[in-house]
């Protein structure tokens, strides 16, 4: 069998254009969505992953607040810049990049951002709502693979879905939302010290990859007719690498193209959260 791919740049490009109409009617009623992005230190990766989170929004005309904080700041110094941003009513939105500097406790970070501005959908209340048959804020990532599993037609509730991951952004939360009363898979999370990962990923209907471990998934682990979502990232000698190896597109029904990062989709579905935050803000 060879694997359809999912098309992530026409399904990005078509989340673009819906964004920029939302914020457009927005603007037209008076409201401005607008993201406050909070990035500490100076870490190359995160300025680059901030700056096309800047020019995404500009695209789309949502106004941006970009804070850069210093390396060596204290808990109690970025708990209190992040207050501040959550009393301004001009912000709709708060993203804090991620990974924080190692001396800093990301939990309690956002945590302090409040449910309603919670962009990430990172806040324990957000993250437990994911368990319920009415999810509040999906993390974007999360939501891009829920978006592109829809799109494609693919049922979810009852399948057996392999998790490769536990980690904070997309493993944990895509853990939750599909075992949860929305989705109705049938979940199992692998990390590091699962003992039986070949089985797992051999039983399941659907394999979600959010490891950053370069193809660990080899098309022998996959049954014939699964669906594969690669997000996972790595850079073993320089370049970037998926977490599945791309032969295994000769064994699954659906996977997401070897040669394109998943990247897209987050970006879009921030987007789309931004202006879902800022709209019900309005009804509130
Ligand atoms: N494309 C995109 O848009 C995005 C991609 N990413 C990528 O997605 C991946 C997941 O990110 P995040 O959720 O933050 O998770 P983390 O990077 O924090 O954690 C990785 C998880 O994968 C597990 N893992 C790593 N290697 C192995 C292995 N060899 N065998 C089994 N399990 C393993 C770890 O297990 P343990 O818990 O035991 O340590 C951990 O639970 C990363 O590669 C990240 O770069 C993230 C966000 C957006
Ligand atoms: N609070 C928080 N929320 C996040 O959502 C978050 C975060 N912190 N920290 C880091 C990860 C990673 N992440 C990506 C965003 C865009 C691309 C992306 O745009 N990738 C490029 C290609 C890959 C590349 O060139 O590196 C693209 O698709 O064009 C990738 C990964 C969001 N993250």
């Amino acid at each position: 069998m060879a694997a359809r791919f999912f098309d992530l740049d026409a399904l990005g490009l078509a989340l673009l254009e819906e964004s920029k109409s939302r914020a457009a009617t927005l603007r037209q009623q008076g409201t401005i969505p607008c993201l406050a992005l909070v990035e500490v230190g100076d870490d190359p990766q995160s300025a680059t992953y901030v700056s096309r989170k800047i020019e995404d929004c500009e695209k789309v005309g949502i106004a941006v607040r970009k804070i850069v904080l210093s390396e060596s700041i204290t808990q109690a110094d970025l708990l209190e810049q992040i207050l501040r941003l959550d009393e301004d009513s001009a912000i709709t939105g708060i993203l804090v990049q991620l990974p924080l500097p190692t001396h800093l406790e990301e939990g309690q970070v956002l945590q302090a951002i409040s449910a309603e501005k919670d962009v990430d959908g990172l806040h324990p209340v957000n993250l437990l709502s994911l368990t319920t048959s009415d999810p509040s804020v999906i993390p974007c990532t999360v939501r891009g693979i829920d978006a592109v599993l829809q799109q494609a037609g693919l049922v979810l509730e009852g399948a057996n879905v392999a998790v490769l991951g536990r980690g904070r952004l997309v493993g944990g939360p895509a853990a939750l939302l599909l075992s949860g009363k929305s989705r109705n898979a049938t979940v199992t999370i692998l990390h590091r010290k699962s003992r039986n990962l070949k089985n797992v990923l051999k039983n399941s209907d659907v394999i979600i990859a959010a490891a950053g471990s370069a193809h660990l998934i080899t098309s022998d682990m996959v049954r014939s007719g699964a669906v594969v979502i690669d997000v996972g990232m790595s850079w073993p000698e320089g370049s970037l690498q998926g977490d599945v190896h791309p032969a295994v597109a000769d064994v699954a029904s659906w996977m997401t193209p070897p040669d394109r990062s998943f990247g897209v989709m987050t970006r879009m579905m921030l987007l789309k959260t931004v202006l879902d935050l800022a709209e019900k803000r309005i009804a509130a």
